[in-house]
């Protein structure tokens, strides 16, 4: 890949995930530029990473991709204070849920190209998902940028945009569903008598080894639960108690909430 130089404009936790990820995978601290709303931010990302820290509109001078990592609410504010440092020759990056490219078109001069990714806090330990979407004047070419930049931090897809919300519910989000499924488990470890500390670690090894086998034997995940799954045993009672209670159906509904807040968010920022 050719030395490029990224501003993470907005430095978050998400950016932050993204830039940890970029210098663990050989990204150099001279690459990348931060930029950061309070004073005592700055200066733990420059501690941290050894990143510098600028204003906005040195960011968008200084880089030529230029990730936009804040709240989808402030990213109007922030496309108006670097506007105009944006050209043709920059490529803009987002990583905010809802907004389309369109968004950041119509509010960049010229024609600025814009990329829009959804990806996800594991992006911390090289366990990303990231999935890539190019805008009206992205070209393939650009896509290629963006793509190998995330690549080292995961996984990566490429969807059409219109898919983005979808997958913002699914994996943008995902990794709250199964840290809630973990707290939830622990919590029954406790009840049915564990250490709180043992009940832990139970139940983040046992998330670890299924995700690894999910992941690493190709197996669909039915046949992995009949595994489990004894005549008359103790998994079967478990099983029929969950969907007694309606886990399948909660989390078709969480994921059509979280895809329709995706859609409101942009909805409220034309507003
Ligand atoms: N968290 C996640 O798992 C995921 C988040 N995203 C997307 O990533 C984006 C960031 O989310 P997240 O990291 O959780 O949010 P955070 O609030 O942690 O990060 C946003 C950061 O931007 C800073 N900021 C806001 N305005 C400015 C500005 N004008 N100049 C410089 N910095 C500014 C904020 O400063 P301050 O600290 O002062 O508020 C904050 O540090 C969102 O658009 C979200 O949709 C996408 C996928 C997953
Ligand atoms: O909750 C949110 O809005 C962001 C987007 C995906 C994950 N976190």
């Amino acid at each position: 890949m050719p030395k490029h130089t990224v501003a993470m404009l907005g430095t978050g936790k998400m950016a932050e995930a993204v830039l940890a990820g970029l210098l663990r995978s050989g990204w150099s601290a001279d690459q990348l530029v931060v930029t950061a709303r309070r004073p005592a931010r700055g200066a733990e990302l420059a501690e941290r990473y050894g990143v510098t820290v600028v204003g906005n509109t040195e960011a968008a001078e200084r880089a030529d991709i230029l990730v936009i990592g804040v709240k989808p609410q402030d990213a109007a504010a922030l496309l108006g204070e670097i506007g105009p440092k944006v050209s043709a020759n920059k490529l803009v990056v987002s990583l905010c849920a809802g907004l389309t490219t369109g968004f950041f078109a119509d509010r960049l001069p010229g024609d600025a190209p814009v990329i829009r990714v959804m990806t996800n806090t594991p992006a911390l330990i090289g366990e990303a998902m990231t999935a890539i979407s190019a805008g009206p004047h992205a070209t393939g070419e650009q896509l290629a940028v963006a793509e190998e930049m995330f690549k080292p931090l995961g996984a990566t897809v490429r969807v059409p945009e219109y898919q983005q919300d979808a997958v913002t519910a699914l994996s943008g989000s995902g990794p709250a569903y199964f840290y809630l499924m973990v707290e939830a488990m622990i919590d029954a470890g406790v009840l049915l008598g564990l250490p709180r500390q043992v009940a832990h670690e139970l139940v983040v090894q046992t998330a670890v080894g299924s995700a690894v086998m999910l992941r690493d034997s190709g197996e669909h995940p039915v046949k992995l639960r009949e595994a489990v799954t004894s005549p008359a045993g103790t998994t079967a009672a478990a099983l029929r108690e969950l969907e007694n209670h309606g886990v399948r159906a909660a989390l078709l509904s969480a994921l059509e909430a979280a895809r329709d807040r995706a859609a409101q968010i942009a909805g409220e920022m034309r507003q």
